[in-house]
């Protein structure tokens, strides 16, 4: 199944640098192995925030769900989901 994820990140502004950069790091290394594993279709920056959109392509809610709150950044995003079904107008065979 396809979910569309927004994620917009707020950090606390009292949070000490490197602890931000740490999750950060971490956060990135969790990302780009779900996307080697194909669960984690796009990955796309929302231009001038922090936040995020992106594609997961997963069995279902409980899976996504599980990935979604491992994340390092979740306690600091806000997080919507939109489960996403095929167009009939589509001609791409992969958007299913
Ligand atoms: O920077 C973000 O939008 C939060 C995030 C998700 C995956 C990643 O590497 O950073």
């Amino acid at each position: 199944m396809l979910f569309k994820v927004s994620m917009t990140v707020r950090l606390p502004h009292d949070m000490p640098q490197a602890h931000a950069d740490e999750l950060k790091a971490t956060e990135r290394a969790v990302a780009q192995q779900l996307q080697r594993s194909g669960k984690w279709r796009h990955l796309w920056r929302v231009a001038g925030r922090y936040a995020n959109v992106s594609i997961f392509d997963v069995s279902g809610a409980d899976e996504l769900h599980a990935l979604l709150t491992a994340l390092p950044l979740f306690p600091y995003m806000d997080v919507e989901v939109e489960a996403l079904c095929r167009h009939p107008s589509s001609i791409h065979d992969d958007d299913r």
